[in-house]
């Protein structure tokens, strides 16, 4: 099994609830496994912020697919819940962003890792440090601290 990381995103409906199901749907989906889960964090919207605030969390998975399988595979989940991929940047039900894969540097139309905007999103990089396993030196968030960053950006645990 290869090591990535995911992050998820909810603001409409239960937000909670959507973010649960998508960890349920991932755990079942063949060739993933869910090793390790992050707290989930309110966060403001970010870029278009004429929307409701999000929750915001970061899952550590174990894989036997490919980058691009799993890509499909997280994007399938999405569909199945309802995500409708209207407005770029609007309100979503669920969004699940492929961010890391093992050491996978790649860029397609498809797919782009590491994700291209992670280390600029506190909503991001906040839990994906409950779940990191890798060493710490060298990250996004090595000049920054949890504490600060939740702080700047209003990052509420939820
Ligand atoms: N706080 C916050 N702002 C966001 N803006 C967009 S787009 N998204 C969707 C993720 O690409 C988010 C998000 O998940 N959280």
């Amino acid at each position: 099994m290869w090591e990535a990381y995911a992050a998820l995103g909810a603001n409409l409906g239960d937000r909670e609830a959507s973010l649960r199901e998508a960890i349920r749907r991932l755990s079942d989906a063949q060739g993933i496994e869910v090793r390790r889960i992050s707290r989930i964090y309110e966060t403001d919207p970010v870029g278009y912020t004429e929307q409701p605030a999000f929750l915001n969390m970061a899952v550590a998975l174990g894989t036997s697919l490919s980058p691009l399988e799993l890509l499909r595979a997280m994007l399938g989940i999405e569909k199945e819940m309802g995500r409708v991929r209207d407005l770029r940047w609007g309100p979503r039900v669920i969004d699940l962003d492929l961010l890391l894969y093992e050491d996978v540097g790649m860029e397609t139309d498809e797919l782009t890792l590491p994700h291209p905007r992670m280390g600029e999103r506190s909503f991001v990089l906040v839990p994906l440090k409950d779940v990191w396993a890798g060493e710490e030196a060298g990250y996004p968030w090595k000049e920054w601290t949890t504490e600060d960053a939740m702080k700047r950006e209003g990052i509420r645990i939820w």
